[in-house]
């Protein structure tokens, strides 16, 4: 868990539970005033991250256009497997931000699958040749194609800790054999079926995150599903192996936080400055565009 609840901007009739770097959770309460425990409200803001810290600027419509994005995508994954959206009937306050979910316990596993390889797990092969345990061929480089979609699951760590890789036997050993099999396929499913759909589209999908929660002995897809917070995006047209990608949605972000302009410095600690109008302007039109390209609908 991240920041207390207190953090989370307050919606009437609902109880925050949990803030987190760039989304909050709520609990509706119910006829008496207390927290309902079937269902939460899951609250996407218009905050941005870049390079660890939560920066000062937002950037408008970006909790709008992942959550229209996210559910677009589970909408697509629908007959593959259930999932936890109950209604996108949602306070005004958080009108096409939120969505309101099934509460289900939630299995312990950041279940992460990689198409391409860069980021830790790049580190992690080029240490030892393997990610997660699983093996990979020799000569790949950062951004290389990998020969198939593979699971590169971690723990789930306490907000300000790093998540750890662990292998598929440990997920065995954390929720059992059947389960692990179950999220394994269909994280690595989730990843390779919404990369043919996107790189149709022009963008590239390198990795991504997912969670699940079980309903019985039933798998169900939860939190969001493949957004530019969730996953790498990168224009496949730029696609170049060897070198490190432009971020799909936040290079404009990083370009001016890591330029003379700026005048910050990422290793001394110090919070970032806020972002200049252009460059949120931009990144915000980067986020619509990317939905905008994959869903093929206009956004509103
Ligand atoms: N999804 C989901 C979910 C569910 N359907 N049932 C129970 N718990 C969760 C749950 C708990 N933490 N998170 C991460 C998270 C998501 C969004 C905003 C945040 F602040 C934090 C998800």
């Amino acid at each position: 868990m991240t920041t207390t609840p207190s953090d989370a901007p307050p919606i009437p009739g609902h109880a925050p539970i949990y803030s987190g770097k760039v989304r909050d959770l709520y609990a509706p309460l119910d006829a008496n005033g207390d927290p309902r425990e079937d269902v939460l409200l899951l609250v996407a803001s218009d905050r941005i991250s870049a390079y660890d810290h939560v920066l000062d600027s937002v950037i408008p419509d970006k909790g709008r256009v992942l959550t229209q994005l996210s559910l677009w995508w589970f909408e697509q994954f629908s007959s593959l497997v259930p999932n936890h959206i109950v209604s996108t009937d949602v306070p005004s306050e958080v009108e096409g931000r939120a969505v309101l979910v099934r509460r289900l316990p939630m299995l312990p596993v950041e279940c992460i699958a990689r198409a391409y390889l860069t980021g830790s797990g790049l580190a992690e092969y080029r240490e030892v040749g393997s990610v997660c345990g699983v093996a990979l061929p020799d000569g790949l480089t950062e951004a290389s194609p990998l020969p198939e979609t593979i699971f590169t699951p971690t723990t789930k760590a306490p907000m300000g800790q790093h998540d750890q890789p662990i292998t598929y036997a440990q997920v065995e050993d954390l929720i059992g054999a059947e389960l692990a099999s179950k999220v394994a396929e269909m994280t690595t499913s989730i990843l390779a079926h919404g990369n043919e759909i996107a790189a149709a589209r022009g963008i590239l999908v390198a990795d991504t995150k997912v969670e699940f929660g079980v309903a019985g002995d039933e798998l169900v897809l939860a939190d969001e599903v493949l957004t530019p917070d969730s996953s790498r995006f990168w224009r496949a047209e730029d696609h170049v192996v060897g070198v490190p990608q432009k971020s799909y949605d936040k290079q404009y972000v990083r370009d001016w936080l890591t330029s003379a302009e700026s005048g910050w410095d990422r290793t001394s600690g110090d919070a970032p400055p806020a972002l200049p109008a252009d460059v949120v302007a931009a990144t915000r039109e980067t986020y619509v565009a990317a939905y905008e390209a994959i869903t093929g609908d206009t956004f509103r």
